[in-house]
């Protein structure tokens, strides 16, 4: 089939070479042209695990990339991939996704052939109807009638984005009542995957579509904040959370993923979608508490690290390191990192702060020009009078001698990476 994607980030990049790696032929539409280059070249202009070999594999051939809308005209269906950041009130702030709806319909005014268009993008219960159909219809005049709607959450985890799309534990599929030729086609262009991993298909309403993603992520969020909670009590007992955890998971009911307890979830949806649906709740009139509580937790974790730290040792003209600055491994995506509020924290208390992160710090540039970037682990620790962990990058675990050359060796984990070993103070954050 002929596919369109429109926004070139984590999500639509990951989906654009995956469907052309399962046989579609892809066009990849965004408004920044460095990105569309890139991608040209074979590039991804995000690090991900595997993307860059499936786009060697299908640029020029069954994947192109381009800033021009019209290219919607071509294909059959276009998904939409497009941010949707929060507002003050953690609401969604839908004028990105907006604006692309209307340049699609106005695409689209040129199309005789019925078109489907599906939300990608994490949306509140309603908005691909009330908003998002609107958009495009308007800006399409006469053709909207021969246009459907479906929406697709998207579960993929940054840094195993190609595996977990190319194997996702259940693909949801949400189309309006009574829309049989919404169903076949989203249907068929999720055929080759569903034949390749025999993955579980729930077909659906649109707003039951786009409540299953805030609900998954909701779920997922609370059960850290749950661990992290249970954590905080193990620290205070002098238990440790991690034995703890493996075997309260093995209870089946419960689950041993998303247990390991420490600084907090971070990332570009965690904390925007907990946010959303917060605010989507009190729009409602319900009042979330549970979630809520989630948030509270999460927001205190980082400052627990640092209060650890400082039992320890005074950060005032000391030189700290923060190991890890990505929100997690294997990516380079700082957005919401725990990283952030420790930094802010070590500043505010007249630390001279040293960060280190394998592929983060360029990013984290942009937020803190003037902190020390250090090329290694071990030039972070080099002096340093107390450590941070916030990342489980895996090359953590493999520091030893490296603890040596600290001016006073504090190391404090927020990630449970560090071996506890002699010669350290070593604190865990929940054990
Ligand atoms: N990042 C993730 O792991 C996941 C994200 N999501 C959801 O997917 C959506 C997209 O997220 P990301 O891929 O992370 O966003 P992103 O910020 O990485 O990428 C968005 C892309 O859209 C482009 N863009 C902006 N305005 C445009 C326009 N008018 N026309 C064409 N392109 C435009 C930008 O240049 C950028 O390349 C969000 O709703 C997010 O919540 C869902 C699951 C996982
Ligand atoms: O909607 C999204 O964007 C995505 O959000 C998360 O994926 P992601 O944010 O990429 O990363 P996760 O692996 O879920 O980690 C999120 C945060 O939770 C933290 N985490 C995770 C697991 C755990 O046991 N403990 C823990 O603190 C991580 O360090 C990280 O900061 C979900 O896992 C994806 O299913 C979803 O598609």
């Amino acid at each position: 089939m002929k596919l369109s994607v429109v926004g070139s980030g984590y999500v639509g990049t990951t989906i654009a070479a995956c469907f052309a790696d399962l046989g579609h032929e892809v066009t990849a539409i965004d408004i920044d042209q460095s990105v569309v280059d890139s991608l040209n070249r074979g590039e991804a202009a995000i690090h991900e695990p595997g993307l860059d070999e499936l786009l060697a594999d299908h640029v020029g051939d069954r994947l192109t990339a381009t800033t021009d809308y019209s290219a919607i005209t071509d294909t059959e269906v276009t998904f939409l991939a497009l941010p949707t950041p929060s507002n003050k009130d953690g609401s969604i702030d839908t004028s990105i996704i907006l604006a692309a709806a209307e340049a699609v319909g106005e695409a689209l005014a040129n199309k005789t052939d019925r078109h489907l268009v599906v939300t990608k993008s994490t949306v509140t219960p309603g908005t691909t109807q009330t908003e998002i159909a609107p958009a495009v219809r308007e800006a399409a005049g006469d053709r909207s009638k021969r246009i459907s709607f479906g929406m697709n959450p998207e579960f993929l985890r940054e840094g195993t984005a190609v595996d977990d799309f190319l194997d996702p534990d259940k693909i949801v599929l949400g189309t309006e009542a009574g829309d049989e030729w919404g169903v076949d086609t989203l249907d068929a262009v999720f055929a080759p995957l569903v034949e390749q991993t025999g993955a579980p298909v729930v077909r659906t309403g649109i707003r039951e579509a786009e409540m299953i993603k805030y609900a998954n992520n909701a779920f997922l969020a609370t059960k850290i904040s749950l661990i992290n909670e249970l954590g905080n009590i193990c620290k205070e007992y002098g238990v440790d959370a991690y034995e703890v955890a493996d075997a309260v998971g093995l209870d089946d009911r419960i689950g041993e993923q998303f247990l390991r307890s420490g600084v907090g979830w971070g990332g570009s949806c965690f904390p925007k979608d907990v946010a959303a649906i917060i605010a989507a709740a009190r729009q409602q009139g319900y009042e979330p508490e549970l979630l809520s509580a989630a948030v509270g937790v999460n927001d205190r974790q980082p400052g627990r690290l640092v209060d650890l730290l400082t039992s320890h040792v005074d950060p005032a003209g000391k030189r700290i390191a923060v190991l890890g600055l990505a929100f997690k491994p294997d990516t380079d995506d700082i957005r919401n990192s725990r990283a952030i509020p420790l930094i802010q924290s070590l500043l505010d208390q007249g630390a001279s702060v040293v960060a280190y992160d394998p592929v983060a710090a360029d990013n984290m540039r942009e937020n803190y020009p003037d902190i020390e970037y250090a090329d290694s682990a071990a030039a972070a620790l080099d002096d340093a009078d107390g450590a941070l962990v916030v990342t489980d990058w895996p090359e953590f675990a493999d520091l030893d001698g490296e603890f040596d050359e600290m001016a006073s060796p504090v190391v404090v984990d927020g990630r449970r990476i560090i071996e506890r070993r002699d010669g350290i103070i070593y604190e865990g954050l929940t054990w």
